[in-house]
């Protein structure tokens, strides 16, 4: 019967139910083809930045992260936390930033899955004048198995320093070209002056073949590499005493005067991020403390030197 016909109105909500169900389903399979690895995430992600209203674009990002093999709910709500994504957020929707995070993490987390068990990624931080320096210029010297990590920066060398095996000092153009091409695993603009990063194709290769590898870099650089890489172990190295701290940084030279109070004000900061790491060690004697430090690596092969 005519009236029983339905009016324009309930047609469009008929269409539109439809439609949502067919997003629906759209969705359900995208998420299916990620846990069963047919879809790389990285892939899922690069489709919903291309098309923020195509069906990755209207993924949330509470369950594209779940549909990953190994990430349940828990572990889901932690990386949302750090990366800094809100649970409501559909991929298509998110800002400049959080899409950085997520490629980050996700690039990241399939270095460190590729990687074998007993290899790992050890972080040296700590204040200012601590030693990490000395102390990572011991291990180098004297632990030829560790891998060390040779940064990039845009700071000048300095006498004695050599290209590739203190840094790659780059132009600003250069870095700003491995920031945007994604070489680099973390970076971060240090003491307010110049930009430090660590390139990730030699670490990424290290784990692969079941090496692990030293990174000594700043604080900021440090929970960079934790959020994208929990599994990371981070080592924060402390000086005997903060008069002996004070010593170091005026005894070094390098600084102005008016630099140095301002670094021993960031120094205090960067002590009070201690708690943040899983191992401290005391640098009252490089050897020591370079030991202690290649201890948590798990070499294979034990330095002949000591
Ligand atoms: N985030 C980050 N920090 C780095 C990297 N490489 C070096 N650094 C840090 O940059 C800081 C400056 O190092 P350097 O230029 O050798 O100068 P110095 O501290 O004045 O001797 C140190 O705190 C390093 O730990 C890197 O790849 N990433
Ligand atoms: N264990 C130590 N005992 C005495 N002096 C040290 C020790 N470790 C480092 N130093 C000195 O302290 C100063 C700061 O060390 P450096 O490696 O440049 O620190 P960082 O890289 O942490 O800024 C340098 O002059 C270094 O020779």
């Amino acid at each position: 019967m005519a009236e029983n016909r339905p009016t324009p109105p309930d047609v469009d909500r008929v269409a539109a139910s439809r439609a949502a169900v067919a997003a629906r389903r759209a969705r359900a399979a995208v998420k299916a083809e990620i846990a069963a690895g047919k879809r790389t995430p990285l892939a899922v992600l690069a489709a919903a930045i291309e098309h923020p209203d195509g069906v990755e674009g209207r993924l949330r990002a509470t369950e594209f992260l779940v549909s990953i093999p190994a990430i349940g709910v828990t572990k889901m709500r932690r990386i949302m936390t750090q990366l800094e994504i809100s649970p409501s957020k559909r991929l298509g929707g998110l800002g400049k930033h959080q899409r950085d995070r997520l490629r980050l993490f996700l690039a990241n987390r399939t270095v460190s899955r590729r990687g074998s068990s007993d290899a790992h990624l050890v972080v040296l931080a700590g204040p200012t004048a601590v030693g990490k320096g000395a102390v990572a210029g011991y291990i180098r010297e004297n632990y030829p198995d560790v891998l060390l990590s040779v940064s990039a920066t845009t700071r000048a060398p300095r006498p004695g320093e050599v290209e590739g095996t203190s840094y790659f000092f780059v132009t600003d153009a250069e870095f700003d070209r491995m920031v945007a091409s994604g070489e680099l695993l973390e970076w971060a603009v240090v003491h307010n002056a110049f930009r430090y990063g660590t390139p990730r194709e030699p670490v990424e290769q290290a784990l692969a073949s079941g090496h692990s590898v030293l990174l000594e870099i700043d604080l900021q650089g440090a929970r960079s590499v934790r959020a994208a890489m929990p599994e990371a172990r981070m080592v924060f190295l402390l000086p005997p005493s903060w008069d002996e701290l004070v010593r170091r940084l005026i005894g070094r030279g390098t600084e102005s005067p008016a630099e140095q109070a301002r670094r021993l004000e960031t120094a205090k900061l960067e002590l009070a991020a201690q708690d943040e790491f899983d191992f401290r060690v005391v640098n009252q004697e490089v050897n020591v403390a370079a030991r202690e430090v290649v201890d948590l690596m798990n070499l294979r092969k034990a330095p002949s030197l000591l």
